[in-house]
């Protein structure tokens, strides 16, 4: 036991740079690092957040569970007068889904993006004192992606002034929404409007759908949640839910009206604010998800990096610290270091794209604000690629991470199945990751077509202002140091993605229609889209290295890093970057001699770099992934909780064990 324990403080007396400072890289600022510090600690000391039962109680117990854990959340919030942002880390170390997510995370947004002002003063004050508790219904059981394929109906009604809102067929039903089959008083509900016998397409409305007395629904709606989720714990502590609704009546000034409203009349009139603003709590949570894929990839690597470097199998011994033979530490095998160091890079890009993306929403907000809608189309494309592939990218690291941990990573008490089946999700809910890329695809198409009329490319497709150089140009690699020269990486990164993109461009004209030219490439574009997506992070990461960094040996440790990030992609996507011709195999080969390289240099820093996330034992919840590394022992103790252990003999023996062994006992007799 000592051993082990000594073992992770050796591996962190070799990190050649400050922890300290990293964590403030990681947190943003030292004010964030503070603040999300002193919560999470307050958290991991409140027996009251205690989560470690969770994958041995039932469905019902478990939303009870969440149910009583969000009421607590709420009185410390209240007790402790927490400011928003405070407010906001509780909720995130809690680490337990449940309504609360979707109350503040797409209820409370989409009220603020889609109703007027008056409609804000009377709504946000009740949501932003839990007076009411919101949900965000727009998926339905017929669709998902396909919005404007929605059926459910609001008719405005011009003698009474309200609108009907009617679930026509039973794939209409609205099917998904969080926090719906057990517990919203309310519902932000996206219908086809319908007024003066004309259908103006998908809107939305407010909707009370529970008695605030007795918690019935109310005339007219029936509502439930929709079952068991995939994984043990996980989404199980939230209701998903179903909710048809049969005529239901509310005062037409429910309806969001921010976009576009219905007067007294029943004549609908449009603002001068694009209609895409009613998809606006969907920008807002895509780019909050790209932050969550970083903190969900960068716990799984937490975890699997302090396991691999306690696990022992195999290899000549060799001497620890203390002189006694020792078997190999699986972390020293290079190809756990190839499966796991990319994960590792991929978290910190995660990171840093997620703070970058952050900004991005935040200069978006204030620009509509002041009614310049001109960078609406490339932050959809930002928040819909990114969400895209860190979602993906992260759901296939957790699962990879779970198999570095050997067999012990498949039990739940390491905490990997977990995040595994919680975070999978992502890669569907907020959009499909197939159907995201494809709307980052049109984009692409659309700005190289602008690129013939003179129109200048902004932001991240700035790059494509150079598309005769970009398809021209030869990588200038010849030794392997030389890929880890910025500017030659992001050529390379240009060059395969503008490549790609115009190759598809050229393609499209060779059809009858762009829809069909759309439909039959559409695996293509999906690689040009994903092509500039990358592109997006590796010169994201590259530009926070041109940062001010302070702290010793915290930017060399980045730098790392990013070559790692960058050069693992170029193997991974090798097909690409040769049949484009942005590099040749010579240079692929020498960049593989200096991505093993970097993982040499990356080895005594790992155990410090994943500390530098600053994760408290309670939230990380993995026994593998332990800050002391005491792994044997508490594996051993855990296995003692299990509810199966409660009884030497086990329920049931009498029943069907016993009569069993009799009767072979009576048949060996014969
Ligand atoms: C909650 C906290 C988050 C933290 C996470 C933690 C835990 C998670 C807990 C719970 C889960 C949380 C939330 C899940 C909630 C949901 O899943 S809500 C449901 C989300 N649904 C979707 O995302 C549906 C996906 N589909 C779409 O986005 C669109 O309908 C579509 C694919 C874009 C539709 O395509 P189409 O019909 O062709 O286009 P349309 O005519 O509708 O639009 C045309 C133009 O509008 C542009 N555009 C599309 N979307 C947006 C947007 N969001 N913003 C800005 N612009 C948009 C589009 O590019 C077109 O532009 P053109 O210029 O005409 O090309
Ligand atoms: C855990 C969870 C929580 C959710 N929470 C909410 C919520 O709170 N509120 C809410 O309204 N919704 C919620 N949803 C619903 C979610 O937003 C949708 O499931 C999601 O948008 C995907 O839509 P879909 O289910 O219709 O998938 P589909 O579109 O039916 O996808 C099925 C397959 O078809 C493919 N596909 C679809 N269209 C195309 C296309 N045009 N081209 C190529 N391939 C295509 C997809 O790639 C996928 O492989 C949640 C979902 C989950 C899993």
């Amino acid at each position: 036991m000592e051993r082990i324990m000594d073992h992770l403080a050796h591996e962190r007396s070799k990190a050649q740079f400050s922890v300290e400072e990293m964590k403030i890289i990681w947190a943003g600022s030292l004010h964030a690092f503070q603040v999300s510090d002193r919560i999470a600690r307050l958290v991991a000391s409140d027996p009251g957040f205690r989560k470690d039962n969770r994958a041995v109680l039932s469905r019902k117990e478990l939303f009870k569970s969440a149910l009583r854990k969000a009421a607590y959340v709420w009185k410390r919030i209240n007790e402790l007068a927490l400011s928003e942002e405070e407010a906001s880390w509780l909720r995130f170390y809690v680490d337990e889904l449940a309504y609360a997510y979707i109350h503040w995370g797409m209820f409370v947004p989409a009220i603020k993006g889609s109703a007027t002002e008056e409609q804000q003063q009377k709504w946000l004050p009740l949501a932003n004192n839990m007076q009411i508790i919101g949900t965000y219904a727009q998926t339905e059981l017929g669709h998902g992606s396909n919005v404007r394929g929605l059926e459910t109906t609001a008719t405005f009604d011009q003698e009474t002034d309200e609108f009907i809102i009617h679930s026509p067929t039973l794939t209409s039903s609205k099917w998904w929404p969080g926090g719906l089959g057990k517990v919203a008083t309310h519902a932000v509900v996206y219908a086809r409007l319908i007024t003066d016998g004309q259908d103006y397409g998908v809107h939305g409305f407010l909707v009370q759908i529970r008695s605030l007395d007795d918690h019935f629904p109310l005339p007219g709606v029936t509502v439930g949640d929709i079952g068991m989720k995939f994984g043990s714990g996980a989404f199980n502590s939230i209701d998903n839910g179903f909710l048809r609704f049969n005529h239901v009546r509310i005062p037409r000034n429910q309806m969001l009206m921010k976009v576009s409203r219905v007067t007294r009349q029943g004549k609908y009139v449009e603002s001068n604010v694009p209609k895409q603003l009613l998809y606006g709590a969907m920008v807002y949570v895509r780019q909050i998800i790209v932050a969550d894929a970083s903190i969900a990839l960068s716990r799984a690597v937490c975890i699997a990096t302090r396991y691999s470097a306690v696990r022992r199998q195999f290899g000549p011994p060799h001497e620890d610290e203390n002189g006694k033979g020792v078997e190999t530490q699986v972390i020293d095998y290079k190809t756990q270091q190839s499966r796991l160091f990319p994960l590792l890079a991929s978290a910190y890009a995660f990171r840093f794209v997620g703070e970058w993306l952050k900004w991005l929403y935040t200069d978006l907000i204030q620009k509509l604000e002041a009614n310049d809608f001109s960078t609406l189309p490339e932050a959809h494309a930002c928040t819909a690629g990114l969400k895209s592939l860190t979602t993906s990218a992260a759901a296939d690291g957790i699962k990879e991470c779970w198999k570095l941990c050997g067999g012990h990573g498949y039990l739940s008490s390491s905490g990997l199945p977990e995040l595994y089946a919680a975070f999978v999700p992502a890669c569907t809910y907020e959009g499909d990751n197939i159907v995201l890329l494809l709307q980052v695809s049109r984009f692409l198409m659309k700005t190289i077509s602008q690129l013939q009329t003179g129109k200048k490319p902004i932001g991240t497709t700035a790059y494509m202002a150079h598309v005769e150089h970009l398809i021209q140009c030869r990588c200038t690699v010849q030794k392997a140091e030389d890929w880890l020269n910025p500017s030659v990486i992001l050529e390379a990164f240009e060059a395969r993605a503008i490549r790609l993109s115009v190759a598809c461009a050229e393609n499209l004209t060779k059809f009858a229609t762009p829809l069909q030219g759309f439909s039959e490439l559409s695996p293509d574009l999906v690689e040009a889209a994903v092509a500039h997506c990358q592109l997006i992070v590796v010169s994201k990461f590259i530009e926070k290295l041109q940062q001010n960094i302070e702290g010793n040996g915290v930017k060399q440790q980045l730098e790392t890093l990013c070559n790692i990030y960058c050069l693992n992609l170029i193997h991974k996507h090798l097909g690409d970057f040769l049949s484009t011709g942005s590099i040749s195999p010579k240079q692929a080969s020498l960049a593989s001699d200096q991505l093993r390289s970097r993982y040499s240099k990356l080895r005594s820093n790992v155990i410090a770099l994943v500390d530098a996330f600053n994760y408290t034992d309670h939230f990380l919840g993995s026994v593998l992934g332990r800050y002391d590394g005491n792994v044997y022992p508490k594996l051993y103790e855990e296995a003692w909780k299990d509810p199966l252990n409660d009884s030497i003999v086990p329920d049931g023996y009498h029943e069907y064990i016993q009569p069993l062994l009799k009767q072979q006992l009576q048949n060996a007799r014969l």
